[in-house]
This record gives C-alpha cells, sequence and structure tokens, in this order.
C-alpha cells in the first residue's frame, strides 16, 4: 500500500452526471487542498454529451463553487481535468482514450497507475470493464484498479452475473465496490469503540447487551429517483448494504491484525452467522412501510404514490424495520433491530447499543423503571458519542439516580468537518486500501439474506403498512420490537 501522495489517473465513466458533479469533484478537490494528493494525478471524464475539456473544467468549477464553503485555486485545479466524450457500448473508442491516458501518464508522472471509476448505471458495468482489459487499458506499467458505484445487482443471480463479468477482466484484489457508508468516520469509528477501549469489549456480547439498534432515517423522499427506486425500494436500497455493513461491523470478533483480509473475514463470518428469514416467517421479522401524505416543518407532503415516475398502486417499500439474530456464540439471543426509511421525522443515522439491566437496583423505589445504561454512536448529521449512565444528581434529594449523559462529539472536539465519505473513499483505493470496500463474499451473503425477504413482499405475503410523511414510521415497527419487551430509542 503506498503511503502518501499516491499518484494516478482517475477515468470517471459518467463524468457528466450527478454523483460525479455532487460527490467526486468536490471530493478531490479537498483531497488536493489538504494535501492528500499532490500534482501527479489527472481526472479524464467520460461521457455521451459532446462537451470540451474546457467546458468540463467550467461544470467541475462550478460543482466545486456550489459545495465548498471556500474555493482557491480553482483554475490550477481544474488544469488536471480533461473530457472524452464517447458512448461507452462502442469498443472502438476505447483505444483513442488509452492514447490521451498514455500521454497524461507523461504529463503528469503517474507512473501507469489508472482508477476507472464507474459513475453509471450498472448495466454498463461489464461492457466497459470488458472493454478495458480488451483494448489494453489495464496494460501498463502501474496498477489498475476498478471503483464500482451502487447498486452491485438487484438480486443474487444478477449480482452473480455482473461479478463473472467483472472478474473476467480484473482480480477481486483489483475491484473496489463502493459502500459509501463504510466511509462514513463514525461508521470507521465502530471498530475504534469497540477495539480500543477497554471499558467496551468486554461488555459486547449477551451476557451484558440486550439489543443492539440501528437506524437511517432520511427527511428527503424519493425525489427525481422514482424510476429507480420502483425497482429497489428500500430493502435493496438501504438494507442490503449500507444497514448490514453497520450490523457486520457491530457484531464482529475482533480481527487478529487490522489488515483488509482479517477485517472482512470477520465481517463474512457474522454475514454466514446471520440466520436466515423464510419467505413464511418475513412478517414475524420485517416490516414495510410506503410514505403517505403528511407534514413536516408546515411543509406539505405528497404521498410516494403521487411522486414523479412512481405507479398509482406501488407496493414499493420506503421504509424497512427488521429483526436480525446472529447465531453465534457472542450474539445468541441478542436482537439486532434496524429501520430506515424515507420521508421520515429526521434526518439521523445512530446506533444505540442497549445493556442489560443490573439485577438489582438500590437506587430506586419500589414500582419505579430502571432506564438501561445506553451507548449511542452518532453516525450523522452529529458525529460522536453519548454513554447514558445513572448518577444522582445534586439537586435531587431523594437519593434517587437519574440518567445523565457522557456525550464525546468530534464536532466539538475538532472544530472543523470530518472529511466526506467520498474524499476517505477515493484517497484509499489511491493507496491501494480495500478495507472499507465490499468483497464479493459479502455482497454474495447480504443478497442471500435479503432475497427471500424481497420475495415474499412480492408474493404479496406481508402487509404493506403506511405511514405518514414526517413521522417515524408504521406502528407496526413499533409493535415488532415491545413484542420482545423493547422499544425504540428515539433518535432525533
Ligand atoms: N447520484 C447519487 O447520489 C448516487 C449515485 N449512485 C450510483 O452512481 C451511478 C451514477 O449515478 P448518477 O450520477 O446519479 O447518474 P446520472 O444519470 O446522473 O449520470 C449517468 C452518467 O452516465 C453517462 N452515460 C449514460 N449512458 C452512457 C453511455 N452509453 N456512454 C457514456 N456515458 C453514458 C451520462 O452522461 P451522458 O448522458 O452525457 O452520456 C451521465 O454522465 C449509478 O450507478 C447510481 O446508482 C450511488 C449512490 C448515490
Ligand atoms: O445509498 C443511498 O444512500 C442515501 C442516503 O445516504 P446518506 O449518506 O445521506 O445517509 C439514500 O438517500 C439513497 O436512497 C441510497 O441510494
Amino acid at each position: 500500500m503506498t503511503q502518501e501522495h499516491p499518484k494516478s489517473i482517475i477515468v470517471i465513466f459518467g463524468a457528466t452526471g450527478d454523483l460525479a458533479k455532487r460527490k467526486l469533484f468536490p471530493s478531490i478537490y479537498r483531497l488536493v487542498q489538504n494535501e492528500k494528493i499532490g500534482k501527479n494525478f489527472a481526472v479524464v471524464g467520460v461521457a455521451r454529451r459532446p462537451w470540451t475539456t474546457d467546458e468540463f473544467r467550467s461544470n467541475v468549477s462550478d460543482s466545486i463553487q456550489s459545495s465548498m464553503k471556500e474555493s482557491k485555486d480553482l483554475e490550477e485545479f481544474t488544469s488536471h481535468f480533461y473530457y472524452h466524450p464517447f458512448d461507452v457500448t462502442n469498443p472502438s473508442s476505447y483505444l483513442e482514450l488509452n492514447g490521451l491516458l498514455t500521454e497524461l501518464d507523461g504529463t503528469y508522472q503517474t507512473e501507469g497507475n489508472r482508477i476507472f471509476y464507474l459513475a453509471m448505471a450498472p448495466e454498463f458495468f461489464g461492457t466497459i470493464a470488458q472493454n478495458l482489459k480488451k483494448e489494453g487499458l489495464t496494460d501498463t506499467n502501474g496498477w489498475s484498479r476498478l471503483v464500482i458505484e451502487k447498486p452491485f445487482g438487484h438480486d443474487l443471480p444478477s449480482a452473480r452475473k455482473l461479478n463473472q463479468e467483472i472478474r473476467e477482466a480484473f482480480n477481486e484484489n483489483q475491484i473496489y465496490r463502493i459502500d459509501h457508508y463504510l466511509g462514513k468516520e463514525m461508521v470507521q469509528n465502530i471498530e475504534v469503540i469497540r477495539f480500543a477501549n477497554a471499558l467496551f469489549e468486554p461488555l459486547w456480547n449477551n451476557r451484558y447487551i440486550s439489543n443492539i439498534q440501528v437506524t437511517s432515517s432520511e427527511i428527503l423522499g424519493v425525489e427525481d429517483r422514482g424510476r429507480y427506486y420502483e425497482n429497489s425500494g428500500a430493502l435493496r436500497d438501504m438494507v442490503q448494504n449500507h444497514m448490514l455493513q453497520m450490523v457486520a461491523l457491530l457484531a464482529m470478533e475482533p480481527p487478529i491484525k487490522l489488515t483488509t483480509d482479517e477485517i472482512r473475514s470477520e465481517k463474512v463470518k457474522v454475514l454466514r452467522a446471520l440466520r436466515a428469514v423464510a419467505e413464511d416467517e418475513v412478517s414475524q421479522y420485517f416490516i414495510r412501510g410506503q410514505y403517505g401524505a403528511g407534514q413536516l416543518e408546515d411543509k406539505q407532503l405528497v404521498a410516494y404514490r403521487d411522486e414523479n415516475n412512481v405507479d398509482d398502486n406501488s407496493q414499493t417499500e420506503t421504509y424497512v424495520a427488521g429483526k436480525l439474530l446472529i447465531d453465534n456464540f457472542r450474539w445468541a439471543g441478542v436482537p439486532f433491530y434496524i429501520r430506515t426509511g424515507k420521508r421520515m421525522a429526521a434526518k439521523s443515522t445512530k446506533i444505540v447499543v442497549q445493556f442489560k439491566d443490573i439485577p438489582m437496583n438500590l437506587y430506586y423505589k419500589k414500582g419505579e423503571t430502571v432506564p438501561p445504561n445506553l451507548l449511542i454512536i452518532h453516525i450523522q448529521p452529529e458525529e460522536g458519542i453519548t454513554l447514558q449512565l445513572n448518577a444522582k444528581k445534586d439537586e435531587d434529594e431523594s437519593g434517587i439516580s437519574k440518567p445523565v449523559k457522557l456525550d464525546l462529539s468530534n464536532n466539538f472536539l475538532d472544530g472543523i468537518n470530518t472529511p466526506e465519505a467520498y474524499e476517505k473513499l477515493i484517497y484509499d483505493c489511491m493507496r491501494g486500501d480495500a478495507t472499507n470496500f465490499t468483497h464479493w463474499d459479502e455482497v454474495a451473503l447480504s443478497w442471500s439474506f435479503v432475497d427471500p425477504i424481497s420475495e415474499a413482499w412480492t408474493k404479496g405475503k406481508a402487509a404493506l403498512a403506511s405511514y405518514p410523511s414526517g413521522s417515524m414510521g408504521p406502528k407496526e415497527a413499533d409493535d415488532l420490537l415491545k413484542e420482545d419487551g423493547n422499544q425504540w430509542w428515539p433518535v432525533n
């Protein structure tokens, strides 16, 4: 793994699209501003639009100005950007692209290193990967890496097919499958909180933990992605990837070393230990919901079925809550509850670890309930951890303990924003660190878990609950926890 100032050409397929503009260009800019990469880089944009390199540079410049508070040295930065228009299904264009890359390799001294970033619809992934190989673009003195955006397939068979196509051209260790949650500062911190604190690791098991709750709620609705979302739904869009990745990080055994292979291997074991949910049992473990009309902060919000490109009778879920069980020694009997949805009351990703009650609490009056200790990991929008303990408050003469919170906030400690997920992931890829990207085995196991659930829903085996926009989801999701004597802890 190269450590500092990695050198590379980054070819972005889909460079005129939304992802490139909103995430990729600003992230590369921040890497340069933060001196993570030096002068030895060039970015080549590919798409069909007949732009010139100057037009492309001006688009890159706009993207940075609209997303950053401060944007200096823009001219020097955009001078590293080049545009090469072509239709990626046309094999003859790859030779020309190779010519440009060879020339830029000389200009920027990038040592033959190439990243091919596929920021395009998945139907093109296989074609691009194969053409890159066939036309010799991966045949250099340096390394070649392929970055693939989600969704990685629609179910296990389609993901397998896609993987086979890509693997004909790239080895597993050249493939970087993006899950942008793995680039988030506090998701990466799960490991550190667990494995660098003597306080938590001894308690991190079914003897001391009652349940773990992972919530990722969004205020936004489906926006202009109705066409994609109708074929996806929250299960494929969020659960198969981001939610299961967070569960894997929370549940994995300590790796013997902090290497990519060891960490991935521990995550894979968790995914293998997930108790499979048979089609007929799905409604005991999973709740699906769809947002209806509602209101948030005086704003009237339309129902999902009234959004653009959404069927009037759509059965697509915009919300999922689930109870996951991990059948191993550490976690037997501990439910991992997950929930995610659009048009909810808050934008919030949080993990709440609820510890078991102590056997007897002398400080509580008879009949009073004992608040459990909670460890809350705030992933976004705020970043940090909160530990909820019980202590006597000064003003309280009764001697009764009350919940108090110990807050450790990253924003507060640093006084600056932590890097964007994409910034970290692009840098990791340039350095050859694939730890925070998903291995094929993880993708395959996640689809195996999710497929029977979507199959049951497609066959109408469980009701689709409705929830008002601006709420925290359907009542049925509360009942799921109530049956176990638990409740969702608030996240907003
Ligand atoms: N946008 C986001 O926030 C996120 C996106 N993703 C994923 O990233 C990928 C890209 O998404 P997004 O940027 O939103 O998509 P867009 O539809 O905005 O962009 C698609 C890009 O592909 C190009 N394109 C389409 N067909 C061809 C072709 N035949 N040859 C060459 N270029 C082509 C388009 O350019 P042109 O029309 O000029 O050819 C455009 O640059 C998708 O896989 C998506 O699922 C993942 C997470 C978040
Ligand atoms: O991958 C996706 O994630 C976003 C939510 O990401 P976040 O970083 O804002 O939490 C979600 O809106 C989108 O539907 C999904 O494709």
